[in-house]
């Protein structure tokens, strides 16, 4: 099939790549033209502007978006609207709020340009050689669309997740659970370099990759880690996020469901921003109130 490519990042210019593999055509469109100039060396057709992306479809056009969520993700949407024709399709492939896409979908219908939220996992890797793909919209428009899912996905890697939303939504909630699964393994290996014994972590991650119940590929990322720096020294335990756990934990506030692991998850991510904590200042001083416990000093 023929679709246009906005956003030629880590993962749209990867998810370029892949769908050229699958010999699909690709017009690819990207604010840095390099980006567009590597990405017509890999066989995509370059487009200068977003206008000129448009013109080179054909009708119903498919235009996959994929930058940053918020408001850079509204303000392509915003133009794509003023471009497209009725019956055209757009694809936000990255990981917008579920709600943006709600909003999303219903300015698309009052041009009668279909929508679809797409949630995208698999990081780089998934992107470039197969990755898995929940897709919400709908479904009549979807089963047209289908093909590129089967071709770029690994096998049985995308789903028709159903309405409008219900895309981004599996996406942040995958995403909450991959904070409980890195914290619960992280939390493991931390109880192990805190032991009386004297493990080698590469070779444990190796040994719970093979057979054992929490094997899985954050595991085995977990090998490739430890292979590189066998005790993390080069690197410090600051964890950043990007939304996805706190939209998680957010939701599950609102629809009253109980979320404890990736609630803390989240907040574990907080504290490793700071390397000291008020809150920990206000216990130590409470503990020297009513106990005289010692306080370290400051200085
Ligand atoms: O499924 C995936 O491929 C990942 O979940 C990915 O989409 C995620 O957004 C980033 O890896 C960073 O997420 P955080 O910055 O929130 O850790």
């Amino acid at each position: 099939m023929k679709l246009g490519m906005i956003g030629l990042g880590k993962m749209g210019y990867n998810l370029v790549h892949n769908l050229l593999q699958h010999r699909h055509e690709v017009v690819a469109f990207d604010m840095n033209s390099e980006a567009v100039q590597s990405a017509a060396k890999e066989g995509a057709i370059p487009a200068s502007s977003l206008e000129q992306l448009v013109h080179s479809l054909e009708t119903p056009r498919i235009v996959w978006v994929m930058v940053p969520a918020g408001p850079a993700v509204q303000s392509v949407v915003d133009t794509l609207l003023s471009l497209l024709a009725p019956g055209d399709i757009v694809i936000d492939g990255g990981n917008s709020h579920y709600k943006d896409s709600l909003a999303l979908a219903e300015k698309c219908s009052g041009h009668d340009i279909h929508f679809f939220d797409v949630g995208t996992s698999g990081g780089v890797e998934g992107a470039n050689h197969g990755g898995c793909f929940m897709i919400g919209g709908n479904e009549e428009v979807f089963r047209g669309i289908e093909p590129i899912f089967k071709d770029i996905a690994v096998d049985r890697g995308y789903l028709y997740a159903g309405k409008h939303g219900s895309g981004h939504f599996l996406k942040m909630v995958h995403n909450g659970i991959e904070y409980g699964m890195m914290q619960a393994i992280a939390e493991g290996f931390e109880l192990l370099d805190k032991s009386p014994f004297d493990y080698n972590f590469e070779d444990v991650a190796r040994v719970w990759s093979n057979g054992s119940v929490i094997r899985g590929w954050l595991m085995e990322l977990t090998e490739n880690a430890f292979s590189k720096d066998p005790k993390l020294e080069g690197i410090r335990g600051v964890m950043k996020s990007s939304g996805e756990g706190k939209w998680t934990v957010e939701t599950a506030l609102d629809l009253q469901a109980s979320a404890p692991v990736i609630a803390l998850s989240l907040f574990m991510r907080y504290r490793s921003l700071e390397s000291d904590t008020f809150h920990g200042k206000v216990v130590a001083a409470l503990r020297n109130e009513f106990g005289g416990h010692a306080v370290e000093s400051a200085k």
